[in-house]
Protein backbone atom coordinates (compact mmCIF):
# COMPACT_ATOMS: atom_id res chain seq x y z
CA UNK A 1 0.00 0.00 0.00
CA UNK A 2 1.45 3.68 -0.79
CA UNK A 3 1.27 5.95 1.85
CA UNK A 4 -1.55 8.24 1.82
CA UNK A 5 -1.54 11.88 0.05
CA UNK A 6 -3.38 14.36 1.53
CA UNK A 7 -6.46 13.43 -0.73
CA UNK A 8 -7.12 9.86 -0.53
CA UNK A 9 -8.70 8.34 2.23
CA UNK A 10 -6.54 6.85 5.33
CA UNK A 11 -5.96 2.69 4.83
CA UNK A 12 -7.83 0.50 6.50
CA UNK A 13 -5.88 -0.81 9.34
CA UNK A 14 -8.00 -4.04 10.28
CA UNK A 15 -7.03 -3.90 13.97
CA UNK A 16 -8.35 -2.51 17.14
CA UNK A 17 -4.59 -1.83 18.22
CA UNK A 18 -4.07 0.06 15.81
CA UNK A 19 -4.91 3.77 14.78
CA UNK A 20 -4.16 5.81 11.49
CA UNK A 21 -3.42 9.34 12.08
CA UNK A 22 -3.69 11.80 9.07
CA UNK A 23 -1.94 14.97 9.54
CA UNK A 24 -0.14 17.54 7.30
CA UNK A 25 3.33 18.02 5.88
CA UNK A 26 4.19 14.55 5.51
CA UNK A 27 3.48 14.20 9.78
CA UNK A 28 1.03 10.89 8.94
CA UNK A 29 1.74 8.50 12.19
CA UNK A 30 0.76 4.88 13.14
CA UNK A 31 0.15 4.65 16.82
CA UNK A 32 0.06 0.95 18.45
CA UNK A 33 -1.89 0.93 21.46
CA UNK A 34 -1.26 -2.06 24.53
CA UNK A 35 -2.73 -2.31 27.72
CA UNK A 36 -3.83 0.52 30.01
CA UNK A 37 -1.75 3.65 29.01
CA UNK A 38 1.10 1.90 26.80
CA UNK A 39 1.75 2.98 23.50
CA UNK A 40 3.73 3.67 20.68
CA UNK A 41 3.62 6.44 17.75
CA UNK A 42 5.07 5.98 14.28
CA UNK A 43 5.99 8.64 11.83
CA UNK A 44 5.41 7.51 8.09
CA UNK A 45 8.32 10.09 7.21
CA UNK A 46 11.43 8.28 8.01
CA UNK A 47 9.63 5.37 9.60
CA UNK A 48 10.47 6.80 12.94
CA UNK A 49 9.08 5.88 16.11
CA UNK A 50 8.72 9.42 17.68
CA UNK A 51 7.02 7.96 21.04
CA UNK A 52 7.01 4.84 23.19
CA UNK A 53 4.63 5.28 26.71
CA UNK A 54 4.94 3.01 29.47
CA UNK A 55 1.71 1.81 30.83
CA UNK A 56 1.59 4.82 33.15
CA UNK A 57 1.62 6.89 29.79
CA UNK A 58 5.18 8.26 30.16
CA UNK A 59 7.00 8.91 27.50
CA UNK A 60 10.34 6.31 27.28
CA UNK A 61 11.83 8.34 24.65
CA UNK A 62 13.46 11.81 24.01
CA UNK A 63 12.41 14.11 21.32
CA UNK A 64 13.46 17.80 21.26
CA UNK A 65 11.50 20.56 21.67
CA UNK A 66 13.06 21.58 18.77
CA UNK A 67 12.75 19.18 16.13
CA UNK A 68 12.36 20.22 12.36
CA UNK A 69 9.54 18.78 10.54
CA UNK A 70 10.32 16.97 6.95
CA UNK A 71 12.26 17.89 4.81
CA UNK A 72 14.93 17.40 7.79
CA UNK A 73 14.98 14.40 10.07
CA UNK A 74 13.51 14.55 13.16
CA UNK A 75 15.84 14.66 16.44
CA UNK A 76 14.27 12.44 18.41
CA UNK A 77 12.42 8.89 18.93
CA UNK A 78 14.24 6.10 16.64
CA UNK A 79 15.87 7.38 13.38
CA UNK A 80 16.98 4.49 11.03
CA UNK A 81 20.41 4.97 9.65
CA UNK A 82 20.58 3.68 6.38
CA UNK A 83 22.56 2.80 4.10
CA UNK A 84 25.07 4.60 5.62
CA UNK A 85 25.98 5.23 9.27
CA UNK A 86 27.38 8.58 9.91
CA UNK A 87 29.60 9.79 7.57
CA UNK A 88 31.10 6.68 6.55
CA UNK A 89 30.73 7.24 2.77
CA UNK A 90 29.33 9.53 0.27
CA UNK A 91 26.02 9.57 1.40
CA UNK A 92 24.45 12.39 2.92
CA UNK A 93 24.84 11.94 7.09
CA UNK A 94 23.18 9.20 8.23
CA UNK A 95 22.10 7.53 4.90
CA UNK A 96 18.59 8.95 3.29
CA UNK A 97 16.12 6.23 5.23
CA UNK A 98 15.44 8.43 7.77
CA UNK A 99 14.34 11.27 5.36
CA UNK A 100 12.06 9.56 3.37
CA UNK A 101 8.38 8.86 3.42
CA UNK A 102 7.73 5.33 4.49
CA UNK A 103 4.61 3.16 3.46
CA UNK A 104 2.62 0.46 4.92
CA UNK A 105 2.92 -2.39 3.59
CA UNK A 106 -0.33 -4.62 3.37
CA UNK A 107 1.01 -8.06 2.55
CA UNK A 108 4.71 -8.75 4.33
CA UNK A 109 6.63 -12.23 4.02
CA UNK A 110 5.86 -13.92 7.29
CA UNK A 111 7.67 -12.99 9.91
CA UNK A 112 7.14 -15.28 13.42
CA UNK A 113 5.22 -13.02 15.95
CA UNK A 114 4.83 -13.91 19.40
CA UNK A 115 0.92 -14.57 19.61
CA UNK A 116 0.74 -12.44 22.56
CA UNK A 117 1.72 -9.73 20.36
CA UNK A 118 -1.52 -7.67 18.74
CA UNK A 119 -0.22 -3.94 18.46
CA UNK A 120 2.01 -3.99 15.24
CA UNK A 121 2.20 -2.70 11.76
CA UNK A 122 4.78 -3.19 9.18
CA UNK A 123 6.75 -0.54 6.87
CA UNK A 124 8.50 -0.72 3.89
CA UNK A 125 10.98 1.79 2.19
CA UNK A 126 12.08 1.10 -1.85
CA UNK A 127 14.28 3.61 -3.27
CA UNK A 128 13.04 6.21 -5.56
CA UNK A 129 14.67 7.46 -9.02
CA UNK A 130 16.49 9.88 -7.27
CA UNK A 131 17.71 7.57 -4.11
CA UNK A 132 19.35 5.13 -7.13
CA UNK A 133 21.33 8.21 -8.82
CA UNK A 134 22.73 8.80 -5.62
CA UNK A 135 23.12 5.12 -4.44
CA UNK A 136 22.43 2.89 -7.18
CA UNK A 137 21.12 -0.38 -5.82
CA UNK A 138 17.78 -1.87 -5.53
CA UNK A 139 16.25 -2.81 -2.14
CA UNK A 140 13.53 -3.49 -0.51
CA UNK A 141 13.70 -1.94 3.55
CA UNK A 142 11.08 -3.79 5.91
CA UNK A 143 10.29 -2.40 9.35
CA UNK A 144 8.13 -4.06 11.62
CA UNK A 145 7.31 -2.22 14.69
CA UNK A 146 5.63 -4.15 17.65
CA UNK A 147 4.37 -3.27 21.36
CA UNK A 148 4.85 -5.96 23.13
CA UNK A 149 2.29 -7.63 26.41
CA UNK A 150 3.75 -5.67 28.85
CA UNK A 151 4.64 -2.55 27.08
CA UNK A 152 8.38 -4.04 25.64
CA UNK A 153 8.66 -2.04 21.82
CA UNK A 154 10.35 -4.17 18.86
CA UNK A 155 11.95 -3.54 16.05
CA UNK A 156 13.14 -5.36 12.87
CA UNK A 157 14.10 -5.19 10.00
CA UNK A 158 14.68 -6.73 7.00
CA UNK A 159 16.89 -5.86 4.21
CA UNK A 160 16.82 -7.15 0.75
CA UNK A 161 19.13 -6.68 -2.66
CA UNK A 162 16.69 -6.47 -5.05
CA UNK A 163 19.17 -5.62 -8.10
CA UNK A 164 18.79 -7.58 -11.30
CA UNK A 165 21.65 -7.14 -12.46
CA UNK A 166 23.54 -9.30 -10.42
CA UNK A 167 25.49 -6.86 -8.32
CA UNK A 168 26.02 -7.33 -4.23
CA UNK A 169 25.58 -4.10 -2.44
CA UNK A 170 27.10 -3.08 1.34
CA UNK A 171 25.54 -0.42 3.89
CA UNK A 172 26.00 -0.08 7.62
CA UNK A 173 22.72 0.65 9.56
CA UNK A 174 21.98 2.00 13.20
CA UNK A 175 18.97 1.88 15.32
CA UNK A 176 19.52 5.88 16.76
CA UNK A 177 17.70 5.64 19.71
CA UNK A 178 17.23 8.58 21.83
CA UNK A 179 16.57 7.96 25.32
CA UNK A 180 14.44 10.02 27.86
CA UNK A 181 16.70 10.03 30.99
CA UNK A 182 16.47 12.41 33.90
CA UNK A 183 19.87 13.65 34.53
CA UNK A 184 22.24 12.30 32.47
CA UNK A 185 25.10 12.95 35.25
CA UNK A 186 23.29 10.21 36.83
CA UNK A 187 22.72 8.33 34.48
CA UNK A 188 25.26 4.99 33.94
CA UNK A 189 25.40 2.19 31.48
CA UNK A 190 26.30 -1.23 32.11
CA UNK A 191 26.84 -4.14 29.22
CA UNK A 192 29.97 -2.28 27.52
CA UNK A 193 32.76 -2.21 29.66
CA UNK A 194 36.01 -3.75 28.84
CA UNK A 195 34.64 -3.58 25.59
CA UNK A 196 37.00 -1.95 22.68
CA UNK A 197 35.37 1.52 20.76
CA UNK A 198 36.47 3.95 17.84
CA UNK A 199 36.21 7.11 19.20
CA UNK A 200 34.64 9.30 16.91
CA UNK A 201 35.71 12.59 18.45
CA UNK A 202 39.58 11.15 18.19
CA UNK A 203 39.49 10.57 14.47
CA UNK A 204 38.11 6.84 15.10
CA UNK A 205 40.50 5.76 16.96
CA UNK A 206 40.47 2.56 18.77
CA UNK A 207 40.51 2.32 22.32
CA UNK A 208 39.59 -0.20 25.01
CA UNK A 209 36.94 0.73 27.39
CA UNK A 210 37.62 0.80 31.55
CA UNK A 211 36.42 -2.13 33.66
CA UNK A 212 33.80 0.35 35.07
CA UNK A 213 29.99 1.14 33.88
CA UNK A 214 30.05 3.95 31.73
CA UNK A 215 29.28 7.49 33.29
CA UNK A 216 29.00 10.98 31.28
CA UNK A 217 30.46 14.17 32.32
CA UNK A 218 31.16 15.09 29.04
CA UNK A 219 30.51 14.56 25.40
CA UNK A 220 30.94 10.90 24.18
CA UNK A 221 30.48 9.72 20.74
CA UNK A 222 31.96 6.16 20.35
CA UNK A 223 31.44 2.80 18.59
CA UNK A 224 31.74 -0.19 20.78
CA UNK A 225 32.51 -3.20 18.68
CA UNK A 226 31.62 -6.65 19.12
CA UNK A 227 28.94 -5.27 21.72
CA UNK A 228 26.94 -7.86 23.86
CA UNK A 229 23.57 -8.90 22.75
CA UNK A 230 22.25 -6.72 25.83
CA UNK A 231 23.09 -3.37 27.56
CA UNK A 232 21.43 -1.93 30.27
CA UNK A 233 20.71 2.07 30.92
CA UNK A 234 20.15 2.50 34.85
CA UNK A 235 18.54 5.95 35.59
CA UNK A 236 18.90 6.39 39.25
CA UNK A 237 16.78 9.39 39.90
CA UNK A 238 13.54 8.14 37.57
CA UNK A 239 14.80 4.66 39.31
CA UNK A 240 14.35 2.51 35.87
CA UNK A 241 16.37 0.57 33.73
CA UNK A 242 15.71 0.30 30.15
CA UNK A 243 16.93 -2.95 28.57
CA UNK A 244 18.29 -2.53 24.90
CA UNK A 245 18.80 -6.27 23.34
CA UNK A 246 19.89 -6.56 19.97
CA UNK A 247 20.17 -9.18 17.35
CA UNK A 248 22.58 -9.27 14.02
CA UNK A 249 23.40 -5.79 14.75
CA UNK A 250 27.08 -6.28 16.65
CA UNK A 251 28.24 -2.31 17.71
CA UNK A 252 26.67 -0.25 19.69
CA UNK A 253 27.33 3.86 19.47
CA UNK A 254 26.74 5.80 22.36
CA UNK A 255 26.50 9.58 22.25
CA UNK A 256 25.53 12.63 24.25
CA UNK A 257 26.54 15.86 22.15
CA UNK A 258 26.99 17.74 25.69
CA UNK A 259 26.39 21.32 26.08
CA UNK A 260 28.81 22.48 23.66
CA UNK A 261 27.46 21.04 20.97
CA UNK A 262 23.95 21.50 22.04
CA UNK A 263 24.30 24.82 21.39
CA UNK A 264 25.40 24.34 18.09
CA UNK A 265 22.57 22.32 16.80
CA UNK A 266 19.68 23.92 15.70
CA UNK A 267 17.39 21.67 16.31
CA UNK A 268 18.21 20.47 19.73
CA UNK A 269 17.67 22.99 23.14
CA UNK A 270 20.53 23.92 24.87
CA UNK A 271 20.18 22.32 27.91
CA UNK A 272 18.69 19.18 26.27
CA UNK A 273 21.77 16.85 26.04
CA UNK A 274 20.77 16.48 29.95
CA UNK A 275 17.82 14.88 29.68
CA UNK A 276 18.61 12.12 26.39
CA UNK A 277 21.01 9.32 25.62
CA UNK A 278 21.61 7.43 22.44
CA UNK A 279 22.60 4.29 22.56
CA UNK A 280 22.23 3.02 18.82
CA UNK A 281 22.81 -0.27 18.32
CA UNK A 282 24.46 -0.79 14.61
CA UNK A 283 26.62 -2.18 12.18
CA UNK A 284 29.57 0.28 11.89
CA UNK A 285 33.23 -1.21 11.55
CA UNK A 286 32.58 -3.73 8.97
CA UNK A 287 29.56 -3.27 6.67
CA UNK A 288 26.89 -6.10 5.64
CA UNK A 289 27.01 -6.94 2.02
CA UNK A 290 23.88 -8.71 0.47
CA UNK A 291 23.86 -10.37 -3.19
CA UNK A 292 20.51 -9.89 -5.07
CA UNK A 293 17.91 -11.78 -3.45
CA UNK A 294 19.82 -12.28 -0.05
CA UNK A 295 17.79 -10.74 2.96
CA UNK A 296 19.52 -9.31 5.95
CA UNK A 297 17.71 -9.38 9.81
CA UNK A 298 18.74 -7.04 12.32
CA UNK A 299 16.71 -6.35 15.88
CA UNK A 300 15.92 -4.09 18.66
CA UNK A 301 13.98 -4.98 21.34
CA UNK A 302 13.57 -2.58 24.16
CA UNK A 303 11.99 -2.63 27.88
CA UNK A 304 12.03 -0.05 30.34
CA UNK A 305 12.22 -2.16 33.99
CA UNK A 306 11.06 -0.41 37.20
CA UNK A 307 12.83 1.08 40.10
CA UNK A 308 12.70 -1.56 42.28
CA UNK A 309 15.05 -3.54 39.87
CA UNK A 310 17.46 -1.09 39.54
CA UNK A 311 17.97 0.10 43.00
CA UNK A 312 19.92 -2.28 45.40
CA UNK A 313 18.37 -4.88 44.03
CA UNK A 314 19.86 -4.98 40.27
CA UNK A 315 21.90 -7.46 39.58
CA UNK A 316 23.58 -6.70 36.20
CA UNK A 317 24.68 -10.07 35.25
CA UNK A 318 21.28 -10.82 35.94
CA UNK A 319 19.62 -7.78 33.74
CA UNK A 320 22.75 -8.22 31.19
CA UNK A 321 22.45 -12.11 30.88
CA UNK A 322 19.82 -13.77 32.94
O1 LIG B 1 22.78 15.17 13.97
P1 LIG B 1 22.62 13.80 13.42
O2 LIG B 1 22.93 13.72 11.95
O3 LIG B 1 21.26 13.23 13.69
O4 LIG B 1 23.66 12.87 14.17
C1 LIG B 1 23.70 12.81 15.54
C2 LIG B 1 24.83 11.87 16.02
O5 LIG B 1 24.55 10.57 15.55
C3 LIG B 1 25.47 9.54 15.99
O6 LIG B 1 25.29 9.23 17.32
C4 LIG B 1 26.89 9.87 15.64
O7 LIG B 1 27.79 8.96 16.24
C5 LIG B 1 27.23 11.29 16.04
O8 LIG B 1 28.52 11.61 15.52
C6 LIG B 1 26.20 12.28 15.51
O9 LIG B 1 26.54 13.58 15.93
Amino acid sequence: MAAATPHSPPPQLSSPFLEYIRAPGGLDKVVLRGRRSCSVEIRLFGGQVTSWKNDHGEELLFVSSKAIKPPKPFRGGIPICFPQFGTQGNLEQHGFARNRLWAIDDNPPPLPVNPAIKAFVDLILKPSEDDLKMWPHSFEFRLRIALGAGGDLSLTSRIRNTNTDGRPFSYTFAFHTYFSVSDISEVRVEGLETMDYLDNMKGKERFTEQGDAIVFESEVDKVYLAAPSKVAIIDHDMRRTFVVTKEGLPDAVVWNPWDKKAKAMQDFGDSEYKHMLCVEPAAVEKPISLKPGEEWKGRLGLSAVPSSYCSGQLDPLKVLHG
